[in-house]
């Protein structure tokens, strides 16, 4: 590690910040299995704080992929590397104020654990979006599974890549139990009684 690297300490604070917006700021971190709901949740919330004039913004495994995390595949190790810069974006965006969601499988709890404790207690909000494999599977929106079935394609999370599920997430999300509004109600209940949002 390079010690000539001085970390800048903005002049603005994360509280000055707060008041600015008049909300909280932190994370939201969607993980569940391909075809759980996560991108789907995440972006209804998101539409449900911008009604509220809330300054928001979702971080979504596929679109990153294609910029920031470009070249990396989903071996353990990219997988790794993925989430591990996404934990450093998402603190990014909520020292600036906002409440961002991130919506990656994100399958590993030590690399969950990881992005964490980038965060001040109470500001990384860990929702496991929760959906049996055979909901997923039958939901399948791009067909990814049915290509993972028949060995097209390799390393799939619930197939033969692990998902290893949160053993103590703030919130649970059963998207085969909520309907998507239902389900976005839910967590955006949950800032407003932790005070995150008036
Ligand atoms: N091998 C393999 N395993 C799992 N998923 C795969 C794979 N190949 C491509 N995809 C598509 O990539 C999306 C998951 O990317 P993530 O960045 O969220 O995955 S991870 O957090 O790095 O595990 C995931 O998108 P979502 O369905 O939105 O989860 C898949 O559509
Ligand atoms: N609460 C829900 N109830 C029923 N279907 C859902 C729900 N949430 C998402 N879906 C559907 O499941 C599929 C996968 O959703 P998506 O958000 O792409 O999942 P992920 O981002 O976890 O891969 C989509 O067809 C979506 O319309």
């Amino acid at each position: 590690m390079d010690n000539h690297i001085i970390w800048h300490k903005s002049a603005i604070t994360r509280e000055d910040r707060h008041h600015l917006n008049g909300h909280k700021s932190g994370v939201l971190w969607f993980t569940g299995l391909s075809g759980s709901g996560k991108s789907t949740l995440a972006n209804a919330v998101d539409a449900q704080l911008y009604e509220l004039g809330v300054r928001s913004y979702v971080l979504d495994g596929d679109n990153i992929r294609h910029g920031l995390n470009k070249g990396l595949g989903f071996g353990i190790e990219d997988r790794i590397e993925n989430i591990r810069r996404i934990g450093e974006v998402a603190k990014l965006f909520a020292d600036s104020g906002q409440i961002v969601s991130t919506a990656f499988i994100s399958p590993f709890r030590e690399d969950r654990e990881q992005a964490r404790s980038l965060f001040p207690s109470g500001e990384f909000i860990e929702i496991f979006v929760d959906c049996p494999l055979a909901v997923c599977e039958k939901r399948d929106p791009k067909g990814l599974y049915r290509k993972a079935r028949r060995g097209e394609i390799r390393d799939f999370t619930g197939i033969d890549s692990p998902y290893e599920a949160p053993l103590n997430p703030e919130l649970i999300i059963e998207t085969y139990r909520h309907s998507i509004f239902k389900a976005a109600d839910i967590v955006v209940s949950y800032l407003r009684n932790q005070k995150f949002i008036p």
